[in-house]
């Protein structure tokens, strides 16, 4: 007995400076750690919010964004998580009671106050972007235009955002935010992928934007916008085209077949069957065909449809003048475009419309699109009304020739062939964010988009973590190990004394 205590006496593991090693250096170890996982683990996962209100021709619609909190330079993460689509017409309607124009966005901004966290409305960005219907009004009446603008940003003062402005975008920036967003959305800007071309068809104006080999801006400067994001250079070709909206073309073809002042009009591009008395002065408000109407003409027309394809196309190429090209190609009315190149993703009006019409399959030839279409338009309005009865009347009316008028933009104006029309796909949403200029808008405003690739860090965050705690167990063996002479003889027989 006594010859075993003296042997645990010698038992160096047991002596108080062994112990007090092994205990600093497992606190050593644990602190090490602690301090490596607290102090790279990414925060409670918290949320910024942007809010951007498209104030187009027809409507205003509003959109939430979210990203996360710590994640704001990088790639792909800012996502649409709310829109809300304004009440009644577009902000440019409300000229002559522009408070009401303020007052219009009031349903959707409260919407906004319940989906954004309240610990968050005051840091959140509120942008106010208006398109080509306050372009109209601003080149109609800018003083008018001016009175809209305070009124809304009266309005928008009062919300508990943080805003930052409303302004008339420029149809260069719409077209090129447009792009932006959906090259950011498939991931192809961070990536570097090859690019897809955006195709926008508003209300009142219409977008193409699109990367071409052979374009270097210098034949044409004004459709050239430059920039450097995730580390990569892009020369983007743009065009906005005032006027070639879906809504202000109807009123170039109408104001066409009115032209003789007449008191009837049978238009191809309504169904046959069709029939509405339309008012003059309403058609020629607006600078894209005010100049054009007709003396003496009556109050009132009746507008009645005669649902012909082809005669309907022949009409609405008369909106496109493709004389006088000074440049070595146009699309039309002399403006330059390169060939068209690559992918394309085509949204607002190309969707709404195209999707209504079952046409969004561009593997279909496009003869056979056309035979589709020949037959739509040629089906009486009746049975058109009867098929569709949940369908507001006032699109269902105008889907011939929305369709026709994009068949022809595409293939006369912009110079689709029948190839290169399968390269085009009919987009609303990409990854659950609506395409359109919107998020473009937000990300270039936050300097959400860096011009140099970020830094990725060398590990994950678990591989760091594994990483650090293999490296602290590795240095505490070792140091146990140096320790070696102090160590007991483990093997030897203990040593009676
Ligand atoms: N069929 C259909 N048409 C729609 C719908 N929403 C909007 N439109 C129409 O599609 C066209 C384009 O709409 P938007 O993309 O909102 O255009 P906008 O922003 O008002 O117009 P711009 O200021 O020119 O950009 C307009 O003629 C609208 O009346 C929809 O849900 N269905």
């Amino acid at each position: 007995m006594s010859a075993q205590r003296e042997m645990k006496e010698k038992n160096l593991w047991h002596t108080p400076v062994t112990i007090i090693i092994t205990v600093i250096g497992v606190i050593a170890i644990v602190a090490l750690v602690t301090v490596a996982v607290l102090q790279n683990k990414p925060l409670h996962q918290k949320y910024k919010y942007g809010i951007v209100l498209d104030a187009g021709s027809s409507h205003t619609a509003l959109y939430i964004y979210e990203w996360p909190a710590e994640k704001d330079n990088n790639t792909g993460r800012v996502e649409q998580t709310h829109s809300c689509k304004v009440k009644g017409p577009g902000i440019s309607s409300y000229a002559s009671d522009p408070v009401k124009a303020g007052e219009s966005l009031s349903e959707c901004m409260q919407e906004a106050q319940l989906k954004v966290p309240k610990d968050r409305h005051q840091e959140t960005p509120l942008y106010l972007g208006a398109t080509a219907g306050m372009r109209l009004l601003n080149i109609e009446n800018s003083s008018a235009s001016d009175r809209v603008f305070q009124a809304v940003g009266e309005a928008l003062q009062k919300s508990p955002f943080s805003f930052q402005g409303a302004r008339i975008l420029s149809g260069q920036e719409e077209g090129a935010f447009g792009w932006v967003t959906v090259n950011y959305l498939d991931d192809r800007l961070s990536q570097g992928l090859e690019t897809t071309g955006a195709l926008d068809l508003g209300g009142a104006s219409t977008q193409i934007s699109f990367i071409s080999d052979s374009f270097d801006g210098s034949e044409s400067p004004a459709n050239s916008v430059t920039f450097r994001l995730y580390g990569n250079d892009y020369n983007l070709y743009t065009h906005s085209f005032l006027c070639y909206g879906k809504d202000q073309v109807l009123r170039l073809v109408l104001a066409h077949l009115t032209q003789s002042g007449l008191g009837n009009v049978a238009d191809p591009c309504f169904h046959s069957g069709y029939m509405e008395t339309k008012n003059y002065s309403v058609l020629y408000d607006s600078p894209c065909v005010s100049d054009r109407k007709p003396s003496g003409a009556p109050a009132t027309f009746t507008h009645s449809g005669r649902g012909d394809f082809l005669q309907c196309q022949e009409m609405v190429k008369k909106v496109f003048n493709f004389t006088n090209c000074k440049y070595s190609q146009c699309s039309f009315n002399g403006v330059f475009q390169p060939l068209v190149q690559g992918p394309f993703g085509a949204f607002s009006a190309y969707y709404f419309v195209m999707n209504f019409l079952n046409l969004t399959d561009t593997s279909i030839p496009l003869e056979v699109v056309k035979e589709k279409l020949t037959r739509y338009c040629a089906t009486p309005w009746n049975e058109i009304q009867q098929q569709h009865p949940k369908v507001k009347v006032k699109y269902l009316a105008e889907y011939c020739f929305s369709g026709t008028y994009i068949l022809t933009l595409l293939t006369e104006g912009y110079n689709f062939t029948s190839e290169s029309y399968s390269d085009i796909k009919f987009i609303k949403k990409i990854k659950g964010s609506d395409a359109g200029w919107t998020l473009g808008y937000m990300l270039n405003l936050t300097n959400m988009i860096p011009a140099e690739a970020p830094d990725t860090p060398l590990l994950p965050h678990a591989g760091y973590v594994s990483f650090v705690t293999v490296i602290a167990l590795l240095l505490f063996v070792l140091f146990i190990v140096s320790l070696r002479p102090l160590w007991p003889s483990c093997s030897k027989q203990p040593q009676i004394v």
